[in-house]
């Protein structure tokens, strides 16, 4: 069994499906990618996983994490999957922090809550949380707000939170788009090291061909609500079967050639 397993998901939003029939599966190591263009159902898949989807959208099939079905089940359930089994970084780091609790504070919450942590136990854990995603456990940083904080320290304030109830499965949702380019190479080698280091699933959402296949191993190409192709990441790119994937493949390409040579065709 694997801790992901998603089984025929649809997502129906008045009575279109937007997204339908995806499976996948996610296990403890394995580093799997979702790309598409925009709109493609890419977000509300993952979203899915949490239990998380927009008011007025309902989630049909199974999604399975560690044996626990998440379609239909209570809030009260979603709440042990989530930040428990399956924790989720944002595209935008200040969907996940609190623009009015210091980090400090914001990173106890979860030790308090998942791991039982108290006094000079949750202190340690929290000030290793900051250096396990590379920042200095400075009284500075512990007392700073958000808006205190870079795009790229606001980004790994939130995984060190997403990490904090250790997770078997990491979802990310565009977790790098919002970043400068430099930027996000760093957050892209962070999420590796932590996925490796802690033997964790990475389930990683984006439509940047380049990222996904620095970061994931297994990938998914969606479109209008379904997976039209599914592989080897390497193999997508130079060998893909489908029109809609060679299309990807082409413009990332395309894109790429102009940024090195300064000519947008
Ligand atoms: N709240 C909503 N209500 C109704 N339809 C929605 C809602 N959210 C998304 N959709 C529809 O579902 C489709 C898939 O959306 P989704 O956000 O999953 O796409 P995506 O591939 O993640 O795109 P993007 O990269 O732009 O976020 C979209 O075409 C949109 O029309």
């Amino acid at each position: 069994m694997s801790h992901v397993e998603v089984k025929d998901l649809a997502v129906v939003a008045g009575g279109r499906r937007v997204v339908d029939g995806v499976s996948f599966a996610v296990d403890s190591g394995e580093r799997v990618g979702i790309i598409g263009e925009s709109g493609s159902g890419k977000s509300l898949s993952i979203f899915s996983v949490m239990g998380l989807l927009p008011r007025g959208l309902r989630a049909e099939g199974s999604i399975r994490v560690d044996g626990q079905e998440v379609v239909g089940a209570s809030e009260r359930a979603l709440q042990a999957v989530r930040g428990g089994k399956v924790a989720m970084v944002f595209q935008d780091p200040s969907t996940a922090l609190d623009p009015l609790t210091r980090v400090g504070a914001f990173l106890a919450e979860p030790l308090r809550r998942h791991r039982g942590l108290r006094g000079s136990e949750l202190e340690a854990a929290v000030r290793q949380g900051l250096e396990e995603v590379s920042l200095p456990s400075t009284e500075r940083v512990l007392r700073a707000f958000p808006h205190e904080l870079s795009g790229g320290q606001r980004q790994r304030v939130a995984i060190a939170a997403a990490l904090a109830c250790r997770p078997k499965v990491l979802l990310a949702d565009e977790p790098t788009t919002a970043l400068d380019v430099t930027v996000q190479a760093g957050i892209l080698a962070l999420l590796q090291r932590v996925v490796e280091e802690h033997d964790m699933g990475l389930l990683f959402v984006s439509h940047d061909l380049a990222v996904v296949s620095q970061t994931v191993d297994r990938a998914l190409v969606m479109r209008r609500g379904q997976v039209v192709e599914e592989g080897a990441v390497g193999a997508l790119i130079s060998r893909p079967r489908e029109a809609y994937t060679q299309r990807l493949v082409g413009s990332a390409l395309a894109l790429d050639r102009a940024l090195t040579t300064g000519r947008i065709a």
